[in-house]
């Protein structure tokens, strides 16, 4: 490992990468060139098109300070600070979960519906508990313009950072965010009420890659003793919020798609539709009202 990095541009990645790499960090090239690209205000064209370009020595020491620090594990969003979702750039904070690109297919699953709504009435209103970064909230009112959002989440923080997200994203002016314990404060009437609640067992947290559970907000993964706590609470209250045709949309660990299903089921839902994520695993269940 190189103790000094150079201060060119082409050079210094190559000695991030080769630092990454030494230490079997699993992407060591992408990594890299994310520090590198973040900390030096370059792109990956300026990399290749111009790597003798000087980079000054305080940033040099930002890089090597970031670097450092993912060595030591932390996830390189949480050392840039933020995440892309849904091609959102969304600031993360000490409480949000980082977004993951499989909760996109929560907001694929709901977007139909969301955008036909809109053109039907003129409107759409989505609810979305337990927000974190505004992820799917956010994602959502950005596809669909008529669309206006409440975000909830137990965390202060994690309102912060979901109301910061919604300003950066031009979005505030349809996103509100609400301290809740789930539906304790909200009111009215939603069209679609979307959830990726915390669905980790309790006692399945300390298994959890490290990267996960030591920087991820431990309120944000744990969904009680056997990871359906959040499911059962929105199941058995969501029907006194939700719009007479109105879906719930939810995202689920792999192996929970029969526990939950049965849990709305046993609460008056039927499965409208069942979605599965990148790798193939279920990940995303639709309900509407009524009998199956
Ligand atoms: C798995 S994270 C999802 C964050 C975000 N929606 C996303 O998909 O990236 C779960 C979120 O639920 C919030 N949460 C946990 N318990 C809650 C509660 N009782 N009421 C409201 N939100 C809660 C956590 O603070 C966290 O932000």
């Amino acid at each position: 490992m190189a103790d000094t990095l150079p201060g060119t541009l082409g050079p210094l990645l190559r000695a991030a990468r080769e630092r990454l790499a030494a230490a079997g960090v699993a992407d060591p090239a992408l990594d890299a060139r994310l520090i590198v690209e973040h900390f030096s205000g370059t792109t990956r064209t300026q990399a290749i098109a111009e790597p003798q370009k000087a980079v000054e020595a305080d940033v040099v020491a930002a890089i090597d300070a970031a670097l450092r620090r993912r060595l030591a594990g932390e996830p390189v969003h949480r050392i840039l600070g933020y995440r892309e979702f849904y091609g959102l750039r969304l600031a993360l904070s000490p409480e949000t979960l980082e977004p993951r690109p499989d909760t996109e297919t929560l907001v694929e699953a709901v977007l139909p519906f969301a955008s036909e709504t809109a053109e039907r009435l003129g409107e759409c209103r989505i609810l979305d508990l337990g927000t974190g970064t505004g992820a799917i909230a956010l994602a959502l009112l950005s596809a669909v313009p008529a669309a206006t959002a409440t975000g909830v989440d137990i965390s202060q923080d994690a309102l912060a950072t979901a109301t910061r997200n919604a300003e950066q994203t031009g979005l505030a002016g349809r996103f509100e965010a609400l301290h809740s314990d789930w539906f304790a404060k909200v009111c009215g009437r939603y069209h679609v009420i979307a959830a990726n609640p915390p669905y980790i067992p309790s006692g399945d947290i300390g298994n959890l890659q490290d990267e996960v559970r030591d920087f991820d907000p431990h309120r944000a993964l744990d969904g009680g003793v056997d990871g359906l706590g959040p499911y059962r609470i929105i199941a058995a209250e969501a029907a006194r919020f939700l719009e007479a045709q109105g879906k719930i949309a939810v995202e689920i660990g792999h192996t929970q798609r029969n526990e939950v299903k049965d849990i709305f089921t046993a609460a008056g839902y039927r499965l409208a539709r069942a979605f599965v994520d990148l790798g193939g695993n279920d990940r995303v269940l639709v309900f509407e009202q009524g009998k199956p």
